[in-house]
């Protein structure tokens, strides 16, 4: 991270501090977090003396506009080297040695920025679900104002994808080319579709079913956990393709690690009813699987007095004449895509805050380029024409979140703009995953359009904070073959 560098007109708030009502903030490495004093949202409410935390990497050149702007997904943080490592470094796509790169965390996220975690100056306690509705372009105004205090001038290229995809166009569309001088918008769209806001509803639904959540008003030390958990769960299927399943995990048992790694923790059923009970609710986080009244035989997800650890492809089985425990192979019921699964929702709720997941995902479902622009009649294609900087727009094959027509659609109506197709099975993640193509198609198009910064000498910027290492133990859980190129 650049440490030269500091807001000039905005106070800078200890992280430490603040990790201290937000346990969230720990998990993002050497990320800043400053006070902005004002901001009027969309809605009409003034906020005061909120935070924004952001990570930069590299120098800010004399004329302040050798800046990229990166924007994060759904459940990213300013940490661009813990979810596009691969694409940050010398010579990659987002050099520091050439480039300013900073990356602001969105309002609502739990990861620093104003969100539910935030206290509320005036009753001293955490938002939580009072937390005010953020659109999009609150991010991005509230950005700007960072932005402003640290010198920039102008943006060489604003580039986000999915959410990070929204804010890049209103990037574009707020602040015009005189600002913004280039674009990349990954896996995105213009307006939230009806299909995504279905999606982030069902995601919520999950979350307010859990009895845990109490209106929102849950204590941190015990959030609803497995609603958010089966949130993840939905969505993360929504992030990938029936293909990428069926070739990853097809009809496997968990090996003994995917197990353990999912927890399935059983002890053992002396019973029929037993048995039937531990399979009937096997996977339920917050069961105690046992019949009221009588001793449990299946712990939670987060019990630690683990019995043993077996799982229903075992051979020990029942007879269903005698009701007593028999020799036999039983159908199985539990498979290495649940095992997945599971592990995937119990390593979200370790990461993520429920309220947070809701103030933004609701973020999302308010993203429409033309809502209240009288200017072009709310008309999406007019305002799409008005987008004049030169756009690079990424679309993935196999996405059926953010569909490659709606990647087209951009295309089409963004003058100065190119399509690029990744042919890849991944569905829509694959643009957190096919580092190598991506890291291709951005430097191409940055080489392309911002040619005095990429052919400037290379300056001398701290790298400490980039390593393997930290890729590998990335919080957030890189792809396993992200070292691999
Ligand atoms: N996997 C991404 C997808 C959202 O586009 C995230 O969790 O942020």
């Amino acid at each position: 991270m650049s440490r030269t560098l500091k807001c000039e007109s905005l106070k800078e708030l200890d992280v430490n501090e603040l990790a201290r009502e937000n346990p969230f903030i720990k998990l993002v490495n050497n990320q800043r977090i400053v006070e902005v004093p004002e901001l009027i949202l969309e809605s009409g409410l003034k906020i005061r003396n909120f935070p924004i935390a952001y990570k930069t990497w590299g120098q800010l050149n004399a004329t302040g506009d050798n800046v990229l702007v990166i924007c994060h997904a759904l459940t990213g943080s300013s940490d661009v080297s813990d979810w596009w490592g691969p694409l940050l470094g010398n010579d990659l796509a987002f050099d520091p040695s050439r480039f300013f790169i900073i990356c602001l965390n969105s309002m609502g996220s739990p990861y620093g920025s104003f969100s539910p975690l935030s206290y509320d100056e005036e009753t001293n306690e955490p938002y939580g679900p009072e937390f005010p509705l953020c659109t999009v372009r609150d991010d991005v105004r509230a950005h700007r104002l960072v932005l402003d205090s640290l010198g920039v001038k102008a943006i060489a290229c604003v580039i986000g994808g999915s959410m990070g995809g929204m804010l890049a166009l209103e990037w574009s569309t707020i602040y015009g080319e005189d600002y913004v001088k280039n674009l990349v918008a990954l896996a995105t769209s213009a307006r939230h579709s009806a299909w995504c806001i279905s999606w982030s509803e069902a995601q919520r639904q999950s979350i307010y079913s859990d009895p845990k959540y109490l209106d929102g008003y849950y204590p941190l030390d015990d959030p609803p956990l497995s609603g958010l958990s089966a949130a993840r769960m939905s969505a993360l299927l929504t992030y990938r393709s029936r293909n990428s399943f069926e070739k990853k995990f097809a009809r496997k048992t968990p090996s003994p690690w995917q197990k353990e790694k999912s927890r399935q923790v059983k002890r053992a059923a002396h019973s029929i009813s037993e048995k039937s009970l531990q399979i009937h609710n096997d996977g339920h986080i917050s069961s105690e699987s046992k019949r009221p009244g009588s001793i449990s035989t299946t712990s939670s997800l987060n019990d630690s007095n683990d019995e043993s650890i077996t799982s229903y492809g075992s051979t020990t089985s029942l007879s269903s004449v005698t009701g007593e425990l028999k020799e036999v192979k039983p159908a199985q019921t539990y498979f290495s895509a649940q095992s997945y699964l599971r592990y995937q929702g119990t390593k979200f709720i370790h990461r993520f805050d429920a309220n947070s997941y809701i103030a933004i995902t609701r973020k999302l479902d308010t993203h429409d380029l033309a809502r209240d622009r009288m200017e072009y009649d709310e008309d999406i294609e007019k305002v799409l024409n008005s987008i004049k900087q030169p756009t690079l727009v990424i679309g993935i094959s196999s996405d059926g979140l953010f569909t490659f027509s709606e990647q087209e659609f951009l295309a089409d109506h963004i003058p100065n703009s190119r399509l690029e197709k990744i042919q890849s099975p991944e569905g829509h993640d694959a643009f957190l995953l096919e580092f190598k193509l991506i890291n291709e198609l951005i430097k191409n198009f940055l080489k392309e359009n911002c040619k005095t910064i990429t052919e400037s000498s290379p300056v001398k910027w701290d790298c400490s904070d980039l390593n393997n290492e930290e890729i590998k133990n990335s919080v957030f859980g890189e792809a396993e073959e992200v070292t691999n190129w």
